[in-house]
């Protein structure tokens, strides 16, 4: 394989979004039944790996701080994880680009997870069978970030069906993030576990139904809400996964910078569009 120049494979880790999320019910092993609209912005991480000895990760961007590179990182994981099912000696030096907060409901540690996955089949030159086997032991959305195509997910999100909708990508959106993380497991332990009915065909009519849990534990989010509702031009403004990130979509994205550039400086924000 023909590597670049410096030796580096590198590899984008697209920013998640839910754009309808409904809970239907609690399994008895925890977990809970969803049905949601995955979508996949421009944006994201990056991960780089390159031949190494022996496996180790480093990590830089506006995000690294207080992110540990150790065997807990989702990177690390899903490059052991991947190497045992190739039952195979294989070693990487990695490198994470954090440019996605961390815990905020956009999936920047599935998709770091999913995008190493692909790097090292392209690095190690193994079946992309591999990758798909090891996703959902990484976590419920790694398999949606794995495929970052927009998609429909059932089951904890790992029963997924493409789906091509007119008009989706290149949307300009606008993500919002208050500043708090929020932990996934807390605000699914915080559902009032009533089942709001499926998702259908129509997203746009559906809901996130962890905003209501994510905004009891973290209020902040009803502000983010509003000031997004508020701004001109937006057709639709929600949570997405168990937050604290909000997104708005807008048809134009001069209109979408407008309302980038009014964000309060107490917000993260990105302006982006929709792969
Ligand atoms: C809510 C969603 C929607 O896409 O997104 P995020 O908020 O994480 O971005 C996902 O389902 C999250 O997926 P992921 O972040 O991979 O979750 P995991 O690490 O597998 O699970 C963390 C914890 O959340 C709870 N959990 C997660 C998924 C699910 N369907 N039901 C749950 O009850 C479980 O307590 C689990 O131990
Ligand atoms: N590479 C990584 N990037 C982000 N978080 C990571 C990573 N590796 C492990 N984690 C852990 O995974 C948790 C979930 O992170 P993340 O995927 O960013 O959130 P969410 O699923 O809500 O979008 C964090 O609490 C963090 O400690």
């Amino acid at each position: 394989m023909k590597r670049p120049e410096d030796g580096w494979l590198r590899e984008p880790a697209p920013a998640k979004l839910n754009l309808a999320l409904h809970v239907r019910r609690r399994r008895d092993d925890g977990y809970h039944e969803l049905e949601t609209l995955f979508a996949f912005l421009i944006e994201g991480d990056m991960i780089a790996a390159r031949p190494a000895e022996r496996t180790s990760l480093t990590i830089g961007g506006p995000f690294s701080d207080g992110l540990e590179a150790g065997d807990d990182n989702l990177v690390i994981r899903a490059a052991h994880a991947l190497a045992e099912a190739a039952d195979q000696e294989l070693s990487v030096e990695l490198h994470l680009d954090k440019k996605l907060p961390v815990a905020s409901g956009i999936g920047g540690g599935s998709a770091d997870a999913a995008a190493t996955l692909r790097v090292l089949t392209r690095l190690w030159s193994l079946d992309p069978s591999l990758a798909q086997q090891v996703a959902p032991g990484l976590g419920a959305d790694v398999p949606a970030c794995l495929l970052s195509m927009t998609a429909r997910g059932e089951g904890v999100g790992e029963r997924l069906n493409p789906v091509a909708i007119e008009g989706l990508s290149g949307t300009p959106v606008l993500l919002v993030n208050p500043g708090v993380a929020v932990s996934t497991a807390e605000v699914f332990k915080a559902w009032d576990g009533q089942d709001r009915g499926p998702l259908g065909t129509v997203w746009r009519s559906g809901r996130n139904d962890l905003e209501m849990p994510a905004r009891a534990l973290a209020p902040e989010i009803d502000n983010v809400l509003r000031w997004l509702g508020e701004r001109e031009g937006v057709n639709l403004a929600r949570m997405s996964g168990s937050g604290a990130t909000c997104f708005a979509m807008f048809d134009d994205a001069d209109v979408r910078n407008e309302a980038a550039a009014a964000c309060p400086d107490k917000w993260w924000h990105l302006a982006s569009e929709l792969r």
